[in-house]
């Protein structure tokens, strides 16, 4: 059951990430917004994974504010924003066993579990392979379980690392009907990606790094038709290669 405060917006302000003195994320200002489509888009080593990172809690900035809203700013955020990532760690399970184990550490007792298993294969297409071992399953197959994984638990807000960057368009094509699909039933998702025709496929809002540094955030409709920076042309006429 989704709670009924959001933590959203997301709001990132004056946030850096620096390692060894070196800063490699630099970001003035940001939000994520409910139900908005969030691409995050830029070219190879933009930073966008680390954004994401960033975002989700799996690293701390060296500088600056990474804040949830409302009831999210306390401990129980983390559970209700998950992560996707670019290639998806599969347990030594069957697929369903997968999904029990997520549902299990999302604290769903063994009932539930059993009654729900069945109906979110079905939901992402997965039933046929419940009994599989997940780590033999497809590039694409397997990004599937990692959704249906991170969305079993109903988060309010799903970051997700290049999903489809290595499926092929079959694949691609599926994995984003689902996060349509996801979205249409109330999901805020965040993406990555440095597919151009992909983000002008899924995206409401565009975060565009380039450099280690966010660039450009704008509404989708304005950044692919307006960009402001070089770079950001750069990157839509695909002279912008790092
Ligand atoms: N832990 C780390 N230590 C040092 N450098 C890092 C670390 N993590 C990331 N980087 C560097 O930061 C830069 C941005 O990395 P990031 O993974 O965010 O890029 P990306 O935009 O997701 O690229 P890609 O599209 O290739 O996945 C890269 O140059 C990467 O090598």
């Amino acid at each position: 059951m989704r709670e009924t405060t959001s933590i959203l917006p997301l709001t990132l302000a004056d946030v850096t990430w620096a390692v060894d003195g070196r800063t490699l994320l630099t970001v003035a200002a940001a939000e994520i917004h409910k139900g908005r489509r969030t691409v995050v888009l830029g070219p190879n080593g933009a930073g966008k994974t680390l954004f994401l990172k960033l975002c989700h809690g799996l690293i701390r900035p060296t500088a600056g504010r990474v804040a949830f809203s409302g009831s999210g700013g306390d401990a129980r955020a983390p559970k209700r924003h998950a992560m996707v990532f670019q290639k998806p760690v599969m347990l030594r399970r069957s697929v369903q066993g997968n999904l029990r184990h997520a549902l299990g550490l999302a604290g769903v007792g063994f009932f539930d579990r059993r009654r729900q298993v069945p109906a979110i294969l079905a939901e992402f297409g997965l039933a046929e392979l419940a009994g599989r071992p997940a780590r033999v399953l497809s590039g694409g197959e397997q990004q599937r379980l990692a959704i249906a994984r991170a969305a079993a638990v109903r988060p309010e807000l799903l970051f997700l690392d290049e999903p489809a960057s290595a499926l092929d368009p079959t694949a691609t094509r599926q994995i984003e009907e689902l996060l349509l699909r996801l979205h249409g039933e109330g999901l805020t998702w965040v993406m990555t990606t440095h597919d151009l025709a992909q983000a002008r496929r899924l995206a409401d809002d565009v975060l565009f790094f380039h450099g280690g540094r966010l660039l450009e955030a704008a509404p989708a409709a304005t950044f692919f038709t307006a960009p402001r920076t070089e770079e950001a042309r750069a990157f839509l006429e695909s002279r912008l290669f790092w």
